[in-house]
């Protein structure tokens, strides 16, 4: 049969679950036969690299630019994103042309049940400054070292004693079937912008494309992730950034968008939220960004490169 569609996805167990659910999205939705929709593995720099920091790395695209680079070549018809991967700038030919419902937003703590409970000093895995700098700020006593590698390898780790607790999104792990941790509210620990959303790209120029995407946008999810990568594009923040933001949409229909900087050992903390009419998203979130990079001090600002 031939393809009706060929979907770029890298190729860890989860971004290809999220790449088979953006399929069967796009056959359901269009009446198509199961199969229809065919996937294209992708190695991405990210993938390659797998000992240290990706923020030593320092490169952008980390996660985008291989798949990119099908795309914009006409290999492919579409990528499929984890949305808290994909940069806040984005080449200008390409544009999120659907969101999938999100899922759980929250983090899950692996190896312990309660950031309390965490033994005195307790070396804690994890490559993420948000977390590393949320984790801190309660638990100045942890030591956070990085830890990399995909969900399974990150579980090994923790089981093997390597590292006493882990964080991982509990959208990842509903994704692979994997109960393991318990869920940190986001009161304590605000997620990532984009986490638990699956963002799927196409050219911008490829009307056909946009126009069998637009089937499968998830409305409240577009707002909430409008705004959470507008503030993030407003405090030059990106993945090697302590920056967390959370838009949820209310009962009235506006945008509630909480957002926090950080200092990289959590001692310095601004946070703010805003709400935001249908339609003004963007706006809300580059306004946001402005009050909370105005209120920050320096050891903040220094973490950030706004426009
Ligand atoms: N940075 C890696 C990454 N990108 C997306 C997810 C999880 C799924 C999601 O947030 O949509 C993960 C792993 C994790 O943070 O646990």
């Amino acid at each position: 049969m031939t393809p009706r569609l060929l979907v770029g996805t890298r190729s860890s167990p989860l971004a290809l679950a999220q790449a088979r659910t953006t399929a069967a999205a796009l056959e359901a939705a269009h009446g198509w036969e199961p199969g229809s929709v065919h996937l294209h593995e992708v190695r991405t720099t990210g993938d390659k690299v797998q000992d240290r920091a990706l923020a030593e790395i320092g490169g952008k695209a980390l996660w985008t630019k291989e798949l990119d680079q099908f795309l914009l070549g006409g290999t492919t018809h579409l990528s499929v994103h984890s949305c808290k991967d994909v940069e806040s700038e984005r080449p200008d030919n390409l544009c999120i042309a659907a969101f999938l419902p999100r899922a759980d937003v929250r983090d899950r703590l692996i190896g312990a049940a309660s950031i309390e409970a965490l033994s005195q000093g307790a070396k804690v895995g994890t490559s993420s400054p948000r977390r590393t700098a949320q984790l801190l700020r309660r638990r100045p006593d942890l030591q956070v070292s990085i830890m990399r590698g995909n969900v399974a390898t990150r579980l090994n780790h923790i089981a093997s004693g390597n590292y006493e607790a882990t964080f991982l999104a509990a959208a990842g792990l509903d994704r692979l079937g994997i109960e393991e941790g318990r869920a940190i509210e986001i009161d304590e620990f605000l997620p990532a912008p984009g986490q638990a959303a699956i963002a799927i790209e196409c050219r911008k120029d490829d009307a056909d494309t946009r126009a069998l995407l637009q089937a499968i946008d998830d409305e409240p999810t577009r707002r909430a992730v409008t705004a959470e990568r507008a503030f993030c594009r407003g405090v030059g923040g990106s993945c090697h950034s302590p920056v967390a933001a959370l838009g949820l949409i209310e009962g009235d229909d506006s945008l509630w968008l909480r957002a926090e900087l950080l200092s990289s050992d959590g001692a310095a903390h601004v946070a703010g939220e805003v709400r935001a009419a249908p339609g003004e998203e963007e706006a809300a979130g580059h306004a946001l960004a402005a009050e909370l990079l105005g209120r920050a001090p320096a050891e903040i600002r220094l973490l950030f490169n706004p426009a």
